[in-house]
């Protein structure tokens, strides 16, 4: 697909095997793609070593995600960046409202042109930290990926959640030993048992730690 950079190669994926994972939001993947490689390392979105690996490494992780999350609703994911995996969410899931919450202005910029220029009416910029809008809203999924330690991020992440809504985190392969710290807050929030998956994308490609956390009903 793309060429090979210093061995930090991208893994041959084919455009077949993509237009079928992604379906009807791949064209609208493929600019969001595009437009990463082009301009991300230059507004300070991604390292340059990130750029030949826009696909596996940043795209179909941030899709791996997406079975866990409910097909219509709203979703907020926290600390969006550069729109991973928020930008891809909402394409692959038009029928639901996509709250991104990023506080760095040039960020947020950068999120509002996309959403303009990729067409994606169901994305909504929230300029600010998370926990600024803990009690304005509460979604049934709130995502993230690579902002803060598993404590860190339920104390973030789930005021934001309704309750038997979920807490949907991608993260490393070694996440379980975030679960222990974690547990003093999960209690303090209601947060369920967090649940740990594999979650795969196209065959071939590097799967992805996923952390599944219920707030519990009855929690407020
Ligand atoms: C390492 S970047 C990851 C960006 C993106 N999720 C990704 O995977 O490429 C972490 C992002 O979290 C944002 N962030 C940090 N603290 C936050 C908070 N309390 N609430 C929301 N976003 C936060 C930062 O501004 C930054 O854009």
């Amino acid at each position: 697909m793309r060429d090979l950079v210093d061995g930090n190669a991208e893994p041959e994926i084919s455009r077949e095997s993509l237009t079928e994972y992604f379906g009807a939001a791949y064209p609208t993947i493929e600019r969001f793609a595009d437009r990463l490689r082009e301009e991300g390392e230059l507004r300070g979105l991604i390292g340059p070593r990130e750029v030949p690996r826009i696909w596996d490494r940043h795209i179909l992780n941030s899709a791996a995600v997406v079975p866990f999350l409910p097909e219509t609703g709203l979703i907020a994911d926290i600390g969006s960046g550069a729109g991973l995996p928020g930008v891809v969410i909402a394409a692959m899931r038009p029928g639901a409202s996509v709250y991104l919450v990023e506080p760095m202005e040039r960020r947020c910029a950068w999120l509002s042109e996309i959403a303009t220029d990729l067409n994606l009416a169901n994305i909504e910029v929230k300029r600010g930290r998370a926990e600024e809008y803990h009690g304005a809203f509460e979604c049934d999924a709130v995502t993230s990926r690579a902002v803060a330690a598993l404590d860190k991020l339920v104390r973030l992440s789930l005021p934001l959640v309704r309750p038997g809504g979920e807490m949907i985190v991608l993260k490393g392969r070694n996440v379980a030993r975030e679960v222990e710290p974690a547990r003093k807050v999960l209690r303090r929030l209601k947060g369920g048992e967090p649940e740990i998956v594999d979650a795969p994308t196209i065959p071939g490609v590097e799967t992805t730690t996923v952390v599944r956390i219920v707030r519990q009903t009855g929690a407020r």
